[in-house]
């Protein structure tokens, strides 16, 4: 399933016009790195951030991360010839700003079908994502998270959305409530990556663990980020404990032995086990394995 392919905690926002931060994004250990052509960029810029990101995606090497350009928007003169250099330069996903309805992904999956085409790359190859900033965007998120094979997730981006909504960002994140979860609801009902906004307040490292565990309590799959200082903690709260990948272990023993006996359901330590404690106990076993926490034969061996 597209969410479990890979992990996407940590997406980091690097500014498309600033060549120290281009070149040195890959070493901070982001499990994506978004490289931005749109709000980061002042207009007079676009043309050289999208000739540098163009020339750092042929001559540098970003590892394993998976590579991601935030292009600027369809209402812009400039996202057809983003577009164009991205697909070029073989980007692993486009993430399209302030989607609002279907249509524009269709837009866009279309310029960039035109553009793989045009440069020899494999049809479908490019992934796209979509950033929901709007009422009308989080009101049509099934819609928008179900537009395309070349789905890879939807995010919601507090900042424009906020404005839009009239209001602005609270400690609490109580005006997100309603936007995060028609958006986790939308990529999990579609089968796409969920991704939180970012937290801009870098004096705040309180407030940014607190908005992370509760992101991740209600189910994202990562945060968009602004900094570097910030990928470890969401690690942090990301990365199953020892104590549930044991749990997890031992679930999964457990139904070995009752569907070996011929049922379905066990008690172990008198928690009832049955299929969704199990999907569970794997997706625990699958992020221990893809964070390194475990060996081959799923044994905790730490960091
Ligand atoms: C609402 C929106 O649209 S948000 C998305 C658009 N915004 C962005 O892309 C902003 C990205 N972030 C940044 O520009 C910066 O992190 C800021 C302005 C928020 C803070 O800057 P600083 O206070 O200089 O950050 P900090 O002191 O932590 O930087 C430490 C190092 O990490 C580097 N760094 C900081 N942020 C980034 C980043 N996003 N990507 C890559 N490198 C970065 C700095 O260049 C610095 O490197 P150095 O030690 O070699 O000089
Ligand atoms: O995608 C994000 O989180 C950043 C952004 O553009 C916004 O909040 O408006
Ligand atoms: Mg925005």
């Amino acid at each position: 399933m597209a969410t479990e392919e890979r992990l996407r905690r940590t997406m980091m926002f690097v500014p498309g016009n600033n060549p120290a931060m281009v070149k040195d994004a890959g070493i901070f250990g982001a499990d994506s790195i978004m490289f931005d052509l749109e709000d980061a960029v002042s207009l007079p810029e676009k043309d050289a951030a999208r000739y540098l990101v163009y020339e750092a995606l042929q001559t540098v090497d970003y590892g394993d991360a998976e590579l991601v350009v935030r292009i600027n928007g369809l209402d812009t003169p400039f996202y057809q010839n983003d577009i164009r250099a991205m697909v070029k330069a073989g980007i692993d996903v486009i993430r399209l700003p302030k989607v609002e309805t279907a249509e524009m992904m269709t837009e866009l999956v279309n310029l960039v079908e035109e553009a793989e085409k045009e440069f020899g790359r494999e049809v479908g190859s490019t992934r796209v994502m979509a950033a929901i900033e709007s009422a009308l965007g989080v009101v049509n998120a099934y819609g928008i998270a179900s537009s395309t094979d070349r789905m890879m997730g939807i995010a919601l981006s507090a900042e424009d959305y906020t404005t839009d909504m009239k209001t602005h960002r609270y400690p609490d994140g109580a005006e997100l409530q309603y936007a995060r979860n028609a958006i986790l609801h939308a990529a999990r009902a579609a089968g796409v990556s969920a991704f939180d906004t970012v937290f801009t307040n870098m004096d705040d490292p309180d407030g940014f663990y607190r908005e992370t565990e509760y992101i991740h309590q209600l189910g994202f799959d990562g945060k968009s980020l602004v900094n570097p200082r910030q990928i470890e903690m969401v690690n942090s709260v990301f990365e199953p404990t020892e104590k549930e990948i044991v749990n997890a272990q031992n679930v999964i023993a457990a139904i070995e032995e009752a569907r070996a006996k011929g049922s379905g359901v066990i008690s172990m330590n008198g928690q009832m086990v049955d299929r969704p404690v199990v999907l569970r106990a794997e997706r625990v076993m699958r992020l221990a394995k893809a964070s390194h926490l475990v060996d081959e034969e799923g044994n905790y061996i730490g960091k």
